[in-house]
Parts: structure tokens; C-alpha cells; sequence
């Protein structure tokens, strides 16, 4: 039974969810704030569900050696080290809406509290101070609120606005014109957005080309008496640029639900009177906390029981349905890496993929991840699905695939060639009725294999004698044969032999093989 961690505070949803999934479930919320007892316990779980206190860096990927998917329940993962995860095959997702209408409410909220100084008229009349002339505020119909990212949430605030009778902009270099004609608003560029704004709420995640995107230049662009709303992240804000903003009057009032250090406790803004903050409370409601602890402990149960994967920041989605569908075909894709993988003995350039007919039609990139984690397994021990394309990438493979949904002479055809500065070779295979993955294709040759633990590969000369002369020497050397597959390209021209034994071939047993007259290349290969 797979064993999850929920080192965060999560609805009880999730803990009811995962028994309910057949998955065991620790639930020690206050244990992501420890490092070194997560360190500790780390490595003797499947799955691990967090929110934001968690932080999973590459020292506890490290001692994570049984961990296979990391799920936040919720949407920023920066505390998540997603490289690291990704090279060592651990997939990570996140729940992208369920808390998407909360906090693009908290934004809302934020930004009506700013205009009229909620907080601090709440504070003062309960200090019975009734200082009804001190809190002018102002209106925010008519206004223009720049909204700087128009994903989910930025994309409700810029509904929630409309419906106060705001004017709004948005800066995002994805949205189309069409999506803003769909949202109902004016797409701008960045400083047009600073200098036509008079509140600006920022939605984007913190990537490098958004850390400090309101920096003191920023300021300097806008108008007088602008008011910002940061509910995204800390950091995408120069805090001490928006200090002296704040204090020149340059800013009216900025709301604050997120921080560069969190948790934040001696913030310089919280001595400015013109700051709202809370303590990134965006998500937090009852709603949001249900949605995305439901989720998140149904897309980690999915992952964990059938392979379904949902969200995955570093991996394809593969649903329930087509989960059972693409399994031997994934299976048949590591496979015959594998084979060109044990066959290939010098660096690799490049890796094709070919799907013909019916498997073409299907998800083929969790296959074309299989058949890269088959190529590299042998020079890559740790390699895997989630981790392979990455690596691949890193070590400059060009990965090509070529999908063909017209049928040829199978139904379903996966040829896959791995180039290297000497040549090139093919390894083509397909699936029968009963499931099981063969191999019909070895450089060109036709030949009919099923892959079986232990086997062996000659290339020999095509010429009589040399099967007799193989059997017997297999013979002398205790190998017992379960089976033998031939092929060859055309009479005396090279021929190939794969041959399953019972049992493991030692290097002086495959040398002498190596040896024997006609073989021009002998490999023991292991599936
Ligand atoms: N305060 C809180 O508790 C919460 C904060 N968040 C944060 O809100 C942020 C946005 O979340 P979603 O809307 O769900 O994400 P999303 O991915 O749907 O939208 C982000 C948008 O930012 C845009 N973007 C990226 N780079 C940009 C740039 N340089 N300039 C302008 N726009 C850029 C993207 O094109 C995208 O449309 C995330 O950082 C997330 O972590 C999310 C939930 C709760
Ligand atoms: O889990 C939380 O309270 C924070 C949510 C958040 O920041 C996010 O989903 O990105």
C-alpha cells in the first residue's frame, strides 16, 4: 500500500480521501516547519502533499528515496525545487483553480479596504477615538485598475472589477487580444499600465523577468496617489522602493498579502501608515481549503494507484481512461530503448521515435518519455519518465518524433533510432492481442521477439554451420536456450540472432561467444 505525508495544514478532506483510496495516510501538519525531521522521515513515503510552510529542497529530494509525486494543494510551487525533482523522477503537481475565486476575492477585498482605510478606521473607533474627518476616502468607480497578469485569478479580478464599475487594464505577454475582448479588457503594455493605473494588483508568479517588475523606476512612471495590491507573491514588489514611495506620498496606500521573507515578522512597511497586510491569507477560506485538499489528495492517490496524472508541472497529463490504453504501449517504448540503449556504445546525438497507425492517434509523449528513460538506462541507473526528458535535454540528445496515423502493415508500429556519430539503428516493435510488447524490427531486419529477462545478441554472418556452432557452444557453457529468434537482411548478407537463456552470461562466457567464428558482435542483454 503507498504511504503518503501530509507535512502541511490540510482539510481533513484530504486524509478521508486517501484511506478512502487505498493509500496510508501521516497526517503531521506542523512537520514541514522542521527540516531535520522531514529529512529524517522523508524516505519512507510514496507521496507527499503540502501547501506553502513545506519547503522541499534538493537536500530533502535527496534523502526522499522512495518519493514518486510531491502535490500542493494550492498554485505557487516556488518551494518546491522542481529541477531537482524532475531529475530524480518525482513528479510535481498543484491544484491551478481551486483556490483561484478566493483569492482573486482577497485581492478585491484588499483593494476596497485600501480605498476606504478599513483597517485603520476599524482600529481607531474601537480605541473610541470617532475620528470621522480623518478617513476620506475615495471611490472606485470610474477608476482604472492595471491588472498585471491575466491568468485564472487576474482574469476574475478583472470580472469582480467590472461588476464595480471599474476601468481596467491588463499587462500579460500571453493574453491574446481575443482573450481580453472575451475578459472585457484593454491589453496594454507594462508602462502604459503604471501610468494609466490608479490601483494596480499584481497576478503573476515570481520568475525571474517578474521579480521586482514594480521596482523604483516603476514608481517614478506612475501617478500620484496610485494604490497596489500584492496577493501573488513577495518579491515581485521592491519592498524598500515601495517603503520611500509610500513615505513621499508617490503611493497612497499599498495592500499586502505576501512577502519576500515569510513568515514576515519585522517587515519596515508594517511601521507605514498606509499599509494594509495580512499574512498571505489569500486562500484561505473554507472553500478554497476544501477544493484543493480534495484535489490534491485525489490527483495523488490517481497517480499512486493507476498512474493517472493530473496537473503535473513536469510531466504530460495521462487520464484515468487513457491510463490502462497507453501502458503497454509505454512499456513497449522502454523496451525498445532499452534494446538500442544496450546496443549503443558510443555518445548519442540524437533519438527519433516513429508511431504508426493506431498508437499514433493516442498520448504519445509519456512513450516517447519511456523510450528515453530505455536509452539511458544503462549509462543512468536513477533515470525515469518524469526525469528523462530533462536529461536529455541537459546532455544535448536531439529528441525527434514522428507520429503517423495511416496503418501499415501492424496496427500499431513504434520504431525507434538512436543516432550516434558512427551510425545510425533502429529498433521497431509492436503490440499483439495478448498485450505483450515484441519486437519485429532489428536494423532493418525482420525478425518476431518477445523481450524476456535475460537474452543474447549476435550479429553474425549470414553462412551455414553457424546456428549449430552457437547451440553447441552455448551448451558447453552450461546456457540453457528457452528461445531462438533469426532474421536476416538477404541471403549471406548479416544476419542477427536473439536468443533467450535461462540465466545470466558472465564476461569470459560472452567472450568466448565473441569469439566464436562468424560472430561480428555479441551483447548480453537484460530486460
Ligand atoms: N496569496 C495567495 O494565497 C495566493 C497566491 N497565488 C499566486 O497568484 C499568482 C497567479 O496565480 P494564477 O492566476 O492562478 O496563475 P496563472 O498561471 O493562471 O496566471 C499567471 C499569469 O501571469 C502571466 N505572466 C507571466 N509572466 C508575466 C510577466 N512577466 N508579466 C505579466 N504577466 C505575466 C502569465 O501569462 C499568466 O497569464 C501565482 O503566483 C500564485 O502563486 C495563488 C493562489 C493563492
Ligand atoms: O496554501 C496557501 O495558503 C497559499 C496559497 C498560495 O499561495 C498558492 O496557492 O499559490
Amino acid at each position: 500500500m503507498p504511504k503518503v505525508l501530509v507535512s502541511d495544514k490540510l482539510s481533513p478532506t484530504a486524509v478521508q480521501i486517501f484511506k478512502d483510496n487505498g493509500v496510508e495516510v501521516d497526517y503531521l501538519p506542523d512537520l514541514g516547519k522542521d527540516k531535520d525531521k522531514l529529512l529524517e522521515v522523508i524516505g519512507q513515503y510514496d507521496g507527499l502533499a503540502i501547501r506553502s510552510a513545506t519547503k522541499v529542497t534538493e537536500k530533502i529530494l535527496s534523502a526522499a528515496t522512495n518519493l514518486k509525486v510531491i502535490g500542493r494543494a494550492g498554485i505557487g510551487v516556488d518551494n518546491v525545487d522542481i529541477p531537482a525533482a524532475t531529475a530524480k523522477g518525482i513528479i510535481v503537481m498543484n491544484t491551478p483553480f481551486g483556490n483561484s475565486i478566493t483569492t482573486a476575492e482577497h485581492a478585491i477585498s484588499m483593494m476596497l479596504s485600501l480605498a476606504r482605510q478599513i483597517p485603520e478606521a476599524d482600529a481607531s473607533t474601537r480605541a473610541s477615538k470617532w475620528e470621522k474627518n480623518r478617513f476620506m476616502g475615495v471611490e472606485v468607480t470610474n477608476k482604472t485598475l492595471g491588472i498585471v497578469g491575466a491568468g485564472n485569478i487576474g482574469s476574475i479580478v478583472a470580472d469582480r472589477a467590472q461588476g464595480l464599475k471599474m476601468k481596467v487594464i491588463a499587462f500579460d505577454p500571453f493574453l491574446s487580444p481575443e482573450r481580453a475582448l472575451d475578459l472585457g479588457v484593454e491589453k496594454v503594455e507594462l508602462e502604459e499600465l503604471f501610468a494609466r493605473a490608479d490601483f494596480i494588483t499584481l497576478h503573476t508568479p515570481l520568475t525571474e523577468q517578474t521579480r521586482n517588475i514594480i521596482s523604483a523606476d516603476a514608481f517614478e512612471t506612475m501617478k500620484k496617489g496610485v494604490r497596489i495590491v500584492n496577493c501573488a507573491r513577495g518579491g515581485l514588489i521592491d519592498e524598500a522602493a515601495l517603503a520611500e514611495a509610500l513615505k513621499s506620498g508617490k503611493v497612497a496606500g499599498a495592500a499586502l498579502d505576501v512577502f519576500l521573507e515569510e513568515p514576515a515578522v519585522d517587515n519596515p512597511l508594517f511601521g507605514l501608515p498606509n499599509v494594509i497586510c495580512t499574512p498571505h491569507l489569500g486562500a484561505s477560506t473554507t472553500e478554497a481549503q476544501e477544493n484543493v485538499a480534495l484535489q490534491v489528495a485525489e490527483q495523488i492517490s490517481a497517480y499512486l494507484m493507476t498512474g493517472e496524472i493530473t496537473n503535473a508541472l513536469n510531466f504530460p497529463s495521462i487520464s484515468a481512461e487513457e491510463a490502462p490504453r497507453l501502458t503497454p504501449f509505454v512499456k513497449l517504448a522502454e523496451m525498445l530503448g532499452s534494446f538500442a540503449g544496450q546496443l549503443t556504445e558510443t555518445s548519442i546525438k540524437g533519438i527519433r521515435v516513429e508511431y504508426e497507425g493506431a498508437v499514433a492517434a493516442l498520448n504519445t509523449r509519456p512513450m516517447t518519455a519511456a523510450a528515453l528513460t530505455g536509452v539511458m538506462k544503462p549509462l543512468l541507473a536513477d533515470v525515469n519518465m518524469v526525469s528523462a526528458p530533462a536529461i536529455a535535454k541537459e546532455r544535448g540528445i536531439q529528441v525527434e518524433t514522428v507520429n503517423r496515423e495511416q496503418q501499415g502493415a501492424y496496427e500499431s508500429y513504434i520504431r525507434l533510432t538512436v543516432i550516434t556519430e558512427r551510425q545510425e539503428r533502429s529498433v521497431a516493435g509492436t503490440i499483439f492481442g495478448n498485450g505483450k510488447p515484441r519486437v519485429i524490427q532489428v536494423k532493418s531486419i525482420n525478425m518476431e521477439a518477445e523481450l524476456a529477462p535475460n537474452m543474447l545478441y549476435i550479429t553474425n554472418e549470414d553462412k551455414p554451420g553457424f546456428i549449430g556452432r552457437l547451440g553447441t557452444l552455448l551448451g558447453q557453457l552450461g546456457i540453457n536456450i528457452a528461445n531462438f529468434n533469426l532474421g536476416r537482411l538477404d541471403v549471406g548478407s548479416d544476419a542477427i540472432a536473439l536468443v533467450t537463456i535461462d540465466g545470466v552470461l558472465d564476461e569470459d562466457q560472452l567472450k568466448q561467444i565473441t569469439a566464436l567464428e562468424g560472430v561480428k558482435q555479441a551483447k548480453s542483454l537484460r530486460f
